[in-house]
């Protein structure tokens, strides 16, 4: 299906009005250094988030959730178990699955356990930096921890391929995103540079992703589907991008902690007349 800029605006203002409407539950397993964050954010954007440790409960959750964000900064056996098992529970309903694998090729465990995952669900969106998103298109080297050290040579190539292999919507997000359902590739350009100064605006963004996806599926969708899948990734990239341009803007001269803070507020006053008016959106054609 073929995609304009103007269209995908007005995707994106359906899903705002979507979620203040619905303010869908989104289950989040997530690290510990960001989850506190991410909740914040979810409800900054009108949506509910429930964050969740236990293998026990997935099954409750799996049930009433409008979409489930695996992220796996801190990722330990306990919290891979519970993943195994949410995944499994939330694809059976044929709602949004987003993995955010963090980190994954910084030790041999992280990449086992993203391995198990992938072999036991399926992601309908994978979300990461490029060391990331390169790592699980099975090339290495380019980052060191949680962080990307280099950009990738053909991030638009990237994306498309590994959504086309995972059959999945893939984000690329970095100083500039790349998103991709397989078929159609979108470059945005919205951003600022201070986000790189606090921790967590990847995974935060994961966050904004799952929850627009939770309003982009249908509660009675028997497939997923990867367009809807990817405007509702545009939606969540454009609004922790732009609210980075505007608490920059609104607190010129602070520091990191005081950014983080405006960062939050600003994704609270989001509509969609601002992300029409900020959006920085490219078609992108790959051959
Ligand atoms: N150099 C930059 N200039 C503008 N925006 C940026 C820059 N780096 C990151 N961003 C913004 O921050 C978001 C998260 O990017 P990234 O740095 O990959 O996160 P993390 O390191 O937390 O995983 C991106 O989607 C982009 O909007
Ligand atoms: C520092 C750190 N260590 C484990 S998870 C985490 C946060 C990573 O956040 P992001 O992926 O958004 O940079």
């Amino acid at each position: 299906m073929s995609l304009s800029s103007s269209q995908v605006l007005r995707s994106v203002a359906d899903l705002y009005a979507a979620i203040r409407d619905v303010n869908p539950l989104v289950v989040q397993l997530t690290n510990f250094v960001v989850a506190n964050d991410q909740a914040n954010l979810t409800l900054a954007l009108g949506a509910s988030p429930i964050m969740s440790f236990s293998p026990e409960e997935q099954l409750d959750l799996g049930r009433i959730t409008g979409a489930l964000l695996v992220n796996i900064g801190t990722v330990s056996d306990i919290q891979s178990k519970t993943a195994l098992l949410a995944g499994k529970a939330v694809n059976e309903r044929h709602r949004p699955v987003i993995l955010d694998p963090v980190g994954v090729g910084a030790s041999s465990y992280r990449h086992q356990v993203v391995q198990e995952l992938l072999a036991e669900w399926r992601p309908s969106i994978i979300t990461g930096n490029a060391a990331e998103i390169a790592h699980i298109y099975g090339l290495t080297g380019l980052g060191r921890g949680v962080d990307s050290q280099q950009e990738h040579s053909d991030p638009a190539r990237l994306v498309r391929d590994l959504a086309l292999r995972e059959r999945c919507v893939v984000v690329l997000h970095g100083a500039t995103d790349w998103l991709s359902d397989g078929e159609t590739v979108v470059k945005l350009s919205n951003g600022h540079v201070r986000l790189t100064t606090i921790t967590g605006t990847g995974c935060s963004t994961g966050s904004a992703i799952a929850a627009f996806s939770a309003v982009a599926t249908p509660p009675e969708a028997k497939e997923i589907n990867l367009h809807d899948l990817l405007v509702a990734s545009i939606a969540g990239v454009l609004a922790t991008s732009i609210a980075g341009e505007i608490a920059a803007e609104n607190s010129p001269n602070s520091g990191p902690a005081s950014f983080r803070v405006a960062w939050i507020d600003a994704v609270s006053t989001l509509n969609p007349e601002i992300i029409s008016e900020r959006a920085r959106i490219q078609v992108v054609s790959v051959v």
